[in-house]
C-alpha cells in the first residue's frame, strides 16, 4: 500500500522528525522521513511503519536507519534501549513505544499458551458434555471449542454473526466449572468486552443461553456457579484516575483462573498488551471475536494477527470429550489455538444477510451489487446513489420510529422503558464524521426533522450516546440516552447495571446526538434496521470490513444507501494494518516449541 498525498503526516509527525533533526543535525534526511512516517503510523492505526511502503529505496533505507543514533536494533524478545526513540526490527520500523506494547504482547501470550494445564481427566466430564452437546443435533466445531478449552490455555473462537459464539462460550463455561469441581479448585471467571455495550450484549446473551442450558436439564448447580455480568476491559484491569496504567499487571495480576474476552477485534495494541500482562501464571485466556470486522481504530489489528498465528484446529475428530479435548501440539503456531465457527445458526425470517455479509467480505462487488440490487434477499433494501437519507423517498421511513417518540408519556417507568427500546430500534451507520455524508451533520437533520430548527437541545425524544466512560455515573462509552420533559423539567433516560435511571441533561458526562453515528462507534452494537449511508466520493475510510461491520449490526431490516462507484471503491480496500505481532509470534514459537 503506497501512501497518498491525502494521507501525509500529520503536524504532529513533522515535529517528532524536528526535534530529532535538532537534536542532531546532521541525521539523515531518509531517517527523519521514515521518522515522521513511524509516527504517522500509529495514527492510521499500524504499529509500525513498513520500509517497504517508503517512497525510498527499501535496502538504502535500511541502511540508513540501521547506522542512525535514533534507531536501536534489538533481538526479537530483548527490550529496545529506552534512549533511542524509534525500533528497526526486520522491515518494520517502530515508535519504541509501541514496539514495546507489541513485544511484551508477544511474550505475553507465548508465557500464557505455555502454561501448564492441570492434567485432569475429562472422563468423570463425558455425560455434562454429552448433555450440552447432543451429538445429534452438535456443531462439531462449537464442541471443539468448548473441549479443547479444558486442556489449551490460550484459545481463540473466531466466526461472523450468530455463528454461536455467546451459545459455545456458555457451554465452554459449564464444562469448566464442572472441570474445577471434579478436581476440588473454585472457578475463578471473568467476561470482559471493550465496551460497555459490547460488555452488556455479552451478559444479556450469556443469560438466556444459560436459562435455555437450566430448561433443557443441565445440572442447576452448574448453571449457578456461572457469572452473569460482564464488564469493560478497563474495568477489568481497574483504572487508576488520570493515569495510563492500571491496577493489575503482570505485577498484581488478576484473581481469576479463566478470562473471557468479547468482541476482541476492538481491542487495540497497548490494551490487549496490559491485559495479556494481567492473565495471572497458569490461567486461562479465551478471545472471541469476528475478524471480518474494522479493527480498533488505535493501533494493531490484534486479532486478526494472533489468529494468524495460532493453529486452526477443524479436524480433530471423534465424539467423545477426551479425543476432542487433546492437547494439540503447537508445531505450526506459538501455542494458541483457534477454532473458526462457520455455520450462521442465527434464523431471521426477516433478514436474510449472508450471501451479501460473505460477497462483502471476499471483496466481490459484482456479486455484491448484483444482490442488491436483484432486491431479492429478504430485509434488504438498495437506495442506488442516494446520498440523503432524509430524502423524499426515503425521508418518512427513517424517521417514523423516532417520532413515535415526540408522545412518550414520561410519568410510567413501562412507558420510558419502551421508548427506549423503541429509540435504539433504528440508527444511521456513515463511515465519515464530518461532510453531507458524516453522522455529525446527518444527525443534526435528523434533529431538525424531528424537532425543527429552534428546537430546545435536548428535545422530549431526542437520543444520546455517551462518548467516555464515567464510572461515577454509571455511564459508559456506547451507552444511550432518551431525552424525555415531564412535568419536573427535562431529564435523559438510560438502562444503566442499577435500573432505569433519569440524569439532568447538565450532569451528563460527554455526550453527541446518536441519530446517526459512524461505524466504528456502533461496533460492539446491533439494532433493528441499519441505514447505511455511504460518501457521494469515494473516501479513505472506506473498506469491506466498514462495510461488512455496518451490514452485520442489523437484525431485521438493512437499507444500503450508495452509489456503484462507492461500494466498489470500498471493497476493493482492506482495512488491514501494518503489524509485526503473527511474525512474533511465529518466530518465538520456534524457540518454544524447542524448549517444550
Ligand atoms: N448449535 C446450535 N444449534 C442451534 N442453535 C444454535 C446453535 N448455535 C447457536 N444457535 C443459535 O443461534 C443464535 C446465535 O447464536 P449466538 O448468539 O451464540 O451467536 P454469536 O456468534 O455469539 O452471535 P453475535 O456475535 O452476533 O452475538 C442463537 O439464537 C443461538 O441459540
Amino acid at each position: 500500500m503506497k501512501r497518498t498525498a491525502d494521507d501525509a503526516p500529520r503536524a504532529f509527525d513533522r515535529a517528532f522528525a524536528d526535534l530529532l533533526r535538532r537534536r542532531a543535525p546532521d541525521t539523515h534526511p531518509r531517517v527523519l522521513r521514515a521518522a515522521e512516517q513511524a509516527a504517522f503510523a500509529i495514527a492510521e492505526g499500524h504499529a509500525g511503519f513498513a520500509l517497504a511502503d517508503s517512497d525510498d529505496d527499501a535496502s538504502t533505507l535500511r541502511d540508513a536507519l540501521r547506522a542512525s543514533p535514533w534507531v536501536a536494533t534489538p533481538d526479537a524478545d530483548a527490550a529496545a534501549d529506552p534512549a533511542m526513540p524509534l525500533v528497526l526490527e526486520g522491515d518494520l520500523l517502530y515508535l519504541r513505544r509501541y514496539r514495546e506494547y507489541e513485544r511484551r504482547l508477544a511474550l505475553g501470550l507465548r508465557r500464557i499458551a505455555a502454561a501448564d494445564m492441570p492434567d485432569d481427566s475429562v472422563d468423570a466430564l463425558d455425560p455434562v458434555f454429552a448433555q450440552l452437546f447432543p451429538p445429534a443435533t452438535r456443531d462439531p466445531q462449537q464442541a471443539r471449542a468448548a473441549a479443547l478449552a479444558l486442556r489449551h490455555p490460550l484459545l481463540l473462537v473466531t466466526g461472523g454473526p450468530g455463528t454461536g459464539k455467546t451459545t459455545t462460550i456458555a457451554r465452554l463455561l459449564i464444562l469448566a466449572v464442572a472441570q474445577a469441581r471434579a478436581a476440588g479448585r473454585p472457578a475463578r471467571i471473568a467476561l470482559a468486552a471493550p465496551t460497555g455495550r459490547a460488555a452488556e450484549r455479552m451478559a444479556q446473551s450469556l443469560r438466556s443461553a444459560v436459562a435455555a442450558l437450566r430448561e433443557a436439564g443441565v445440572d442447576p448447580a452448574l448453571c449457578d456457579a456461572l457469572p452473569l455480568e460482564a464488564g469493560t476491559l478497563h474495568r477489568l484491569l481497574g483504572t487508576i484516575p488520570e493515569r495510563p496504567r492500571f491496577r493489575h499487571g503482570a505485577d498484581l495480576p488478576l484473581a481469576f483462573d479463566l478470562v473471557v474476552v468479547d468482541e476482541a477485534s476492538m481491542v487495540d495494541l497497548p490494551l490487549m498488551c496490559k491485559l495479556v500482562e494481567a492473565v495471572p501464571e497458569g490461567a486461562r485466556l479465551i478471545l472471541l471475536g469476528d475478524r471480518d470486522q474494522l479493527p480498533s481504530v488505535e493501533a494493531g489489528d490484534v486479532l486478526s494477527a494472533i489468529a494468524d498465528a495460532a493453529t486452526p484446529v477443524d479436524d480433530i475428530g471423534g465424539d467423545a470429550l477426551a479425543t476432542l479435548a487433546t492437547r494439540i501440539p503447537a508445531a505450526a503456531g506459538f501455542g494458541g489455538i483457534r477454532v473458526e465457527l462457520r455455520r450462521a445458526w442465527r434464523q431471521s425470517d426477516a433478514l436474510e444477510l449472508a450471501p451479501l455479509a460473505t460477497a462483502v467480505r471476499d471483496g466481490d462487488a459484482d456479486t455484491a451489487l448484483d444482490l442488491l440490487r436483484g432486491n431479492a434477499l429478504q430485509g434488504v433494501h438498495f437506495h442506488e446513489d442516494i446520498d440523503d437519507p432524509l430524502s423524499p423517498a426515503l425521508r418518512d421511513s427513517l424517521l417514523a420510529p423516532w417520532r413515535m417518540l415526540g408522545a412518550v408519556d414520561a410519568t410510567s417507568s413501562d412507558d420510558i422503558d419502551a421508548a427506549l427500546a423503541l429509540a435504539q430500534h433504528a440508527r444511521v451507520l456513515t463511515a465519515l464524521r464530518n461532510g453531507p455524508q458524516g453522522a455529525g451533520p446527518l444527525g443534526a437533520r435528523i434533529e431538525e426533522a424531528l424537532a425543527g430548527a429552534q428546537r430546545a437541545p435536548y428535545f422530549h425524544g431526542r437520543l444520546i450516546a455517551i462518548t467516555e466512560n464515567s464510572y461515577r455515573h454509571g455511564l459508559f462509552n456506547g451507552d444511550l440516552g432518551l431525552c424525555l420533559r415531564s412535568e419536573d423539567g427535562t431529564a435523559v433516560w438510560f438502562r444503566t447495571a442499577a435500573g432505569l435511571r433519569p440524569f439532568h441533561p447538565g450532569a451528563l458526562p460527554a455526550h453527541a446526538g446518536a441519530f446517526a453515528m459512524t461505524v466504528h462507534k456502533a461496533q460492539g452494537s446491533e439494532f433493528d434496521t441499519v441505514w447505511l449511508q455511504l460518501p457521494k466520493q469515494p473516501a479513505r475510510t472506506l473498506s469491506r470490513e466498514l462495510i461488512y461491520t455496518a451490514m452485520t449490526r442489523a437484525r431485521t431490516t438493512l437499507h444500503v444507501c450508495a452509489s456503484e462507484a462507492a461500494l466498489r471503491a470500498a471493497l476493493a480496500v482492506r482495512a488491514q494494518r501494518v503489524s509485526g505481532l503473527a511474525a512474533r509470534l511465529r518466530r518465538v514459537s520456534d524457540d518454544f516449541v524447542a524448549i517444550r
